[in-house]
């Protein structure tokens, strides 16, 4: 592929994010053109599909994968047929934006750790692009930015808060909220602190009425990061409210927020009541307040596809932030800290060594991020 080529994009799954990437491809994307969109539910495909022109609809996954005419792959397919959707992308020497989290376990994103190694010894570049699109939300990169500066001094902790207003439906169990909520301040922790985390405890506080029965929300997490920094969680999704994402890192000269309604948004409103209200609106989901963030990272994914230098967060990442979920999810359970051993990157085998030695690709891949 050139520099100057239009890249071709299917994408597989068009449910939220798969539509929604599906209209930034089409209408805001520099570079692309959106050819195909394949999902087992062919009518959801089909109406997706028809509010462009000359994108093509299938069932089969794997069919838009190896087609001739598709360049390169974002999968919005659930979570648990990324291994095998991802594996077929490498297979036919495919870039691929995968949605996060990048498998369900660490055993499987390691597998596509190694998978994407193969494909860059064969074509020269890594193929695996992961979707933790904050990296690349302005706020967030400025955050790093500071933090990198060292005007703050060094880092010494984070407190996040993630709150959705609601989950789509009873299957959003307690162990989603670990690897399908929480996994984004894993990524973020491991973004601004350029170290991996360590070790992870889960609490399980007493849960919202808003809950499905039996599932732990809203749950604190906290992590250990490798040099003893400590992040501390709230993820709440039932909030009822809408979406509030809200980073705080705790320097020793100083601290910065991100994510707070800024005062350009300031308003004062008379509610139905007769009584005045101030602030601003917030957000219903993350499609509202991620919207640049996305544009940014699908943007980056496709120069990246045309320029052969990849970007962006990497199977390792998308491996790092499961093997941390994974933990948590054996926290939730057990209520006790889990210590993480990431895989020794240079044997991709499962070592008991701390992973903070960041001489290699074991440090988080984030220094040459966005
Ligand atoms: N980066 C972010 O902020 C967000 C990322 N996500 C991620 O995006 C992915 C998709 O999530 P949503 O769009 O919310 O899910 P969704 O449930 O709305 O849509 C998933 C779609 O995938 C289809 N599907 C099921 N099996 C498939 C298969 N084998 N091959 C292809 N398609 C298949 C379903 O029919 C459905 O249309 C997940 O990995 C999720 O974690 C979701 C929300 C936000
Ligand atoms: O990735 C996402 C969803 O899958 C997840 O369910 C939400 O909690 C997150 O806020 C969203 O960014």
């Amino acid at each position: 592929m050139g520099s100057n080529d239009v890249v071709r994009v299917g994408i597989v799954g068009v449910g939220i994010m798969g539509a929604d990437h599906a209209e930034r491809l089409a209408r805001r994307i520099a570079g692309a053109r959106l050819v195909a969109v394949a999902d087992p539910d062919e009518g959801r495909a089909r109406d997706l599909a028809a509010r462009f022109e000359g994108v093509r609809a299938g069932a089969d996954a794997l069919e838009l994968i190896a087609a001739d005419d598709v360049d390169a792959v974002l999968l919005a397919s659930p979570g648990f047929v990324h291994e095998d959707q991802v594996l077929a992308c490498l297979a036919a020497d495919k870039p691929v934006l995968c949605e996060k989290p990048l498998t369900m376990d660490s055993e499987s994103s390691l597998r596509l750790v190694a998978a994407d190694r193969e494909a860059e010894e064969r074509v020269g570049r890594r193929l695996v692009q992961v979707g933790f699109m904050r990296r690349f939300d302005p706020e967030y990169a400025g955050l790093r930015t500071l933090l990198e500066s060292g005007e703050l001094g060094r880092t010494l902790l984070l407190h996040n808060v993630h709150r959705n207003a609601s989950v789509p439906n009873a299957d959003f169990r307690s162990e989603m909220i670990v690897r399908d909520s929480l996994v984004h301040e894993v990524d973020v922790a491991r973004f601004l602190f350029g170290e991996e985390v360590v070790a992870i405890q889960v609490l399980s506080p007493a849960p919202t009425s808003h809950a499905a029965d039996g599932v732990i929300d809203p749950q604190v997490a906290i992590f250990t990061m490798a040099g003893g920094g400590i992040v501390t969680n709230e993820v709440f999704v039932n909030s009822q409210v809408g979406y509030e994402v809200r980073c705080e890192a705790v320097a020793e000269r100083g601290s910065a927020v991100i994510g707070r309604p800024s005062s350009s948004t300031y308003t004062t409103a008379l509610a139905v009541d007769g009584l005045g209200r101030w602030g601003g609106e917030v957000p219903a989901d993350y499609r509202t307040r991620f919207a640049t963030a996305y544009d940014l990272e699908v943007q980056a994914w496709v120069d990246s596809v045309r320029s052969g230098t990849p970007v962006g967060p990497t199977a390792w990442d998308g491996y790092a932030a499961t093997a941390v979920s994974t933990a948590g999810m054996a926290s939730l359970a057990s209520g006790e800290r889990v210590d993480i051993a990431l895989a020794d990157p240079q044997t991709l085998s499962h070592s008991a060594s701390s992973p903070d030695t960041d001489t290699s690709e074991n440090a988080p891949s984030t220094k040459e991020q966005p």
